[in-house]
């Protein structure tokens, strides 16, 4: 069995790593991080970008003013701009109070805008007012207000190709990204991988009963050579499941989700009723550290039966 070496990582915030090429990066986000330009993060997603964003307003003159974030991908066109601009009651169905929006809460700050990619093109121009101007005026008011921001940015995807599809504002692009910041994906951050699972399993034997002290060589030959599309958050969601899923001292190679055993996911037609049986399954295991007999019990069908329905479930 393999215990993995424990190799203390460098802590940028929140942001872990022991890989050279990650030292450079974050030496290069702090020399930034001091002057006032905007920055692009550009990286895969959970790669880390608002940890970076988070790092940057942290050691820039502005980390004792207020740091936002908003997910451009996450909302619709009206909840955006009255996210990021306010408005005063009766601006539209349903605004029945003024509203302060992020960029007047931001003053004094930094504004991390993931995936800016998504922003829609009106909600662009009133975004480059504020970086020309410092100004803005939230919906259904006629007052202009000042704000002083500094503007960090991630995309997943390329910019400029967005703005020679007609999808993306050339001069908010250059306002942008002043500083264009390339984070490397996981499978790029050489010693990453082995150290995170050390990381995450140690906190996972922190929060649950179950306590994992090895990998088994097949299981780390596996998480070693997968290519990770999503990134740390990715490698967190599978330690979490082979944590809950399996038993004892070990994590076995088929206590790894199908996809990292070189296998299609199970049946991927969505039945909500085996998705919720699924849940409460994995909850138990969790919350019962692993132990089949003790779920099985709460369950009130046999340790068999437990094993026959995770069979059908996926869960193994
Ligand atoms: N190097 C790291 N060390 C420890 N935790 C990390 C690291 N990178 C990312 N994480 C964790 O992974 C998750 C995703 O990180 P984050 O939200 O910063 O990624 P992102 O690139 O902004 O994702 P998205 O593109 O989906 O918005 C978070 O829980 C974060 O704490």
């Amino acid at each position: 069995m393999t215990s993995l070496t424990r190799t203390e990582p460098a802590a940028y915030g929140r942001l872990l790593t022991t890989a050279p090429n990650m030292h450079a990066f974050m030496a290069q986000a702090e020399r930034v991080a001091r002057t006032e330009a905007s920055i692009l993060v550009r990286g895969q997603t959970g790669s880390g970008k608002e940890l970076v964003a988070r790092y940057i307003h942290d050691q820039s003159r502005r980390a004792h003013g207020p740091f936002h974030a908003i997910n451009c991908a996450a909302l619709s066109r009206e909840l955006m701009a009255s996210e990021l601009f306010g408005h005063k009651r009766g601006a539209f169905t349903g605004a029945t109070q003024d509203r302060i929006g992020l960029l007047a809460l931001t003053d004094g700050g930094t504004l991390f805008l993931d995936e800016i990619a998504e922003m829609p093109m009106d909600i662009q121009a009133g975004l480059l007012r504020v970086l020309q101007d410092r100004c803005f005026t939230p919906l259904g008011s006629s007052e202009v207000v000042h704000t002083d921001i500094r503007l960090v940015s991630a995309t997943h995807e390329s910019l400029r190709r967005l703005v020679a599809e007609g999808r993306f504002r050339e001069d908010l692009m250059y306002r942008i990204r002043v500083v264009p910041l390339y984070l490397p994906p996981l499978r790029e951050r050489p010693g990453d991988v082995e150290m995170l699972l050390g990381h995450h399993l140690q906190r996972l034997n922190a929060s649950n009963e179950r306590q994992v002290r090895h990998i088994a060589p097949e299981a780390l030959e596996a998480l070693l050579t997968y290519r990770w599309p999503g990134n740390v958050r990715e490698l967190d969601n599978v330690m979490t499941y082979a944590h809950a899923i399996g038993e004892g001292e070990t994590i076995a190679l088929i206590d790894l989700p199908p996809e990292l055993r070189g296998e299609a996911p199970p049946d991927e037609a969505w039945n909500p009723v085996e998705e919720a049986e699924r849940e409460q399954i994995l909850a138990l295991l969790q919350q019962h550290g692993g132990q089949r007999q003790v779920v099985a019990d709460a369950l009130g069908i046999s340790r068999a039966t437990l094993w026959r329905r995770m069979k059908t479930l996926g869960l193994q």
